[in-house]
């Protein structure tokens, strides 16, 4: 099920960097419509440092009134001030930080929603793409919670601009007692902010191992609680086994991190060690100028914090570009995945608008298709035509490729050689969503959506034809099912969302799931083993109504069962990769090929029945 986790090989570099992440972030905000995350960003910086400064000059002001023998007045006048000053301060950068929080949590919604647009949309093949599906592994964690980089890099850049803004003033303060002072402050600044950026940017550069692991517990997890799977769990004791998948997932996944916690504490100590530097250098010669009598001592007092707080302004922004570069690679991957190449046409493309009325024609010319990785074709030169209107079935042996001839035709897959034709064009040329509604479908796996069971038949909660609804859930075979729930149509569907909602057999299921493909009149339908869940008799009456449910549209039927294949106009036997045999029922049974041989095996049980029954 699940492969041993092996070392990955470095992952490429970021697309991106810090300023154009940071750019795109604002950009963002601006057009989303959060302008004012942007500009309470700006103030709230802007009112950090004007408390700072309120707070460096107190001290020495009072200090200096004292030293002058002020009056008292004007000595209370000082405080009063100073006190006011920092009360007004606080109480305005309080209430604009208090007020930045939900336009922030609004733009990482915004790119949760284009994170969730391009996975719903993104085309087929990227579902199957394992890079892709790391990238959108890892941008989910960017955007899942306030702390994640998409909502806390607003803090970054803010605490940033103040750091740079502080970093500014003290520099002019400072410049008039020693410019070496800064000059020192500066050298050191750099060599730990080129440190801590190599060392830090050890997470981006194996994000990619870190994503697998992530998926590897996130998939354990997730089939432990499944309830799909709940059976399967306790039927063949599958929780040892599952705990030895997790436990091992966790093995790496603990010793990935307790490598990476190892090179971050190289950053801290070489950020430690320069700092510990700066600033005996810097009181130490501030001490020298007060005991050559330089120095008076307001002044003392004012330059030895403007130290201090110099220190820490570069602290800040040291600390800040590195908090800001790892926010960067996340913020990166998003976009990554947001870009990731579409190999379909969504924006562009011809358009074309599917007609219920009218018959079009698909043709498959020289198809060969290979799955990425797989060392030989599924399909090769395959040469089709479902003529308008036309009912064809599509047989084969398990793995034959049934289902990847059905992709090739509705536009999930490309083929690796030859073409696909819609009325004579080949498919790549339109619009490939254009294309999709074309298509109506029940396929192998069923997809519930959390909502109402009319919801489910017309996949949409508004404007639903309810009278539409209701034809096709009894032409499924489901209507005196649903009329007998206490809530009817209305009656609500998976239990994970919504308590009290009520769960249909596998069987009941397929049929909704056939209601939903009849509700969307598209010129084709799809039918991808659609009485795989059902019983006989259910199967039997599909099969009776099934020139009513698709008339008026071409049709493929797939299907192990060849009897369910005779009401075709035409089946064409899938094997060895190709077309092996091709006609109607009668005709390929009269041809004694390979169709016949199944037809033979698979009616044999049914026959041996019979005639076991006449001889009692
Ligand atoms: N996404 C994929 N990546 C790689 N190989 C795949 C993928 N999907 C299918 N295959 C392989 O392609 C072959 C054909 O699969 P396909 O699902 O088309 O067969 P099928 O005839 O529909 O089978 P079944 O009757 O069991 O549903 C199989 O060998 C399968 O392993």
């Amino acid at each position: 099920m699940i492969k041993e986790i092996t070392k990955k090989e470095k992952d490429p570099k970021p697309k991106y960097n810090m300023g154009q992440n940071s750019w795109f972030m604002i950009k963002l905000a601006w057009t989303s419509g959060e302008k004012k995350v942007l500009v309470l960003s700006l103030l709230s910086a802007i009112l950090a440092v004007a408390l700072n400064l309120v707070n460096l000059y107190v001290s020495p002001a009072i200090l200096s009134a004292v030293e002058r023998h002020a009056p008292v007045a004007d000595l209370l006048l000082t405080i009063v001030g100073f006190v006011l000053g920092i009360m007004l301060v606080s109480a305005a950068s309080t209430y604009v930080n208090a007020n930045t929080l939900y336009g922030r949590i609004s733009v990482r919604c915004e790119i949760l929603n284009l994170l969730n647009r391009k996975a719903a949309t993104t085309s087929y093949p990227n579902v199957d793409d394992d890079r892709y599906r790391k990238l959108l592994t890892k941008s989910s964690e960017c955007i899942n919670t306030n702390q994640a980089a998409a909502e806390a890099i607003w803090t970054t850049l803010t605490t940033l601009t103040a750091n740079l803004l502080g970093f500014i003033i003290y520099v002019s303060l400072l410049t008039s007692v020693q410019p070496l002072l800064i000059l020192i402050i500066l050298v050191t600044t750099v060599i730990s902010y080129l440190i801590g950026n190599y060392l830090n940017g050890y997470g981006y550069r194996h994000r990619e191992e870190e994503a697998e692991y992530e998926r590897h517990m996130d998939y354990i997890t997730g089939r432990a609680r499944d309830l799909s799977a709940a059976k399967d769990i306790r039927i063949f004791g599958l929780r040892p086994w599952l705990e030895d998948l997790y436990g091992k997932a966790m093995e790496s996944y603990t010793a990935f991190h307790s490598k990476a916690q190892s090179v971050y504490i190289w950053a801290k100590i070489a950020d430690l060690v320069l700092a510990f530097l700066r600033n005996a250098i810097a009181y130490a010669y501030l001490i020298g100028l007060v005991i050559q009598n330089d120095l008076g001592v307001a002044e003392f007092l004012l330059f030895f914090t403007a130290v201090g707080g110099f220190t820490q302004w570069v602290a800040g922004i040291l600390g800040g570009f590195n908090t800001l570069h790892k926010q960067s690679l996340d913020i990166s991957t998003v976009r990554e995945c947001l870009e990731y190449d579409e190999p379909f046409k969504f924006d562009g493309g011809e358009h074309i608008e599917a007609e219920a009325d009218r018959k079009y024609e698909i043709r498959l010319e020289n198809v060969s298709f290979c799955y990425p990785g797989a060392d030989k074709n599924t399909l090769t030169n395959i040469n089709l035509t479902l003529h308008p209107g036309e009912k064809l079935a599509v047989v084969g042996l398990n793995g034959a490729g049934k289902t990847t001839l059905m992709k090739l035709i509705c536009g999930f897959l490309d083929p690796t050689e030859g073409r696909v034709l819609l009325d004579g064009k080949d498919i790549r040329n339109f619009n490939r969503a254009d294309y999709y509604t074309m298509f109506s479908a029940v396929f192998q796996s069923f997809s519930i959506l959390a909502g109402t069971i009319a919801t489910n038949v017309a996949q949409n909660d508004v404007g639903i034809d309810m009278e539409r609804v209701k034809e096709c859930i009894e032409k499924a075979g489901l209507r005196a099912k649903i009329e007998s729930l206490p809530e009817g149509y209305e009656t609500y569907l998976n239990r994970e969302v919504y308590e009290g909602a009520i769960l249909l057999s596998g069987g009941e299921t397929q049929r909704l799931m056939l209601a939903r493909a009849l509700y969307k009149n598209a010129p084709f339908i799809v039918l991808d083993e659609p009485t795989a869940a059902l019983d006989p008799i259910a199967e039997s009456d599909m099969y009776q109504k099934y020139n009513e449910m698709t008339s008026g549209r071409s049709s493929i039927y797939i299907s192990h069962r060849l009897a369910s294949t005779r009401f075709c106009d035409r089946i064409i036997m899938i094997d060895n990769a190709g077309i092996s045999e091709e006609g109607t029922h009668d005709e390929l049974l009269k041809l004694g090929g390979k169709y016949a041989g199944l037809y033979e095996v698979q009616s044999k049980y049914y026959k041996e029945g019979e005639a076991d029954n006449g001889e009692e």
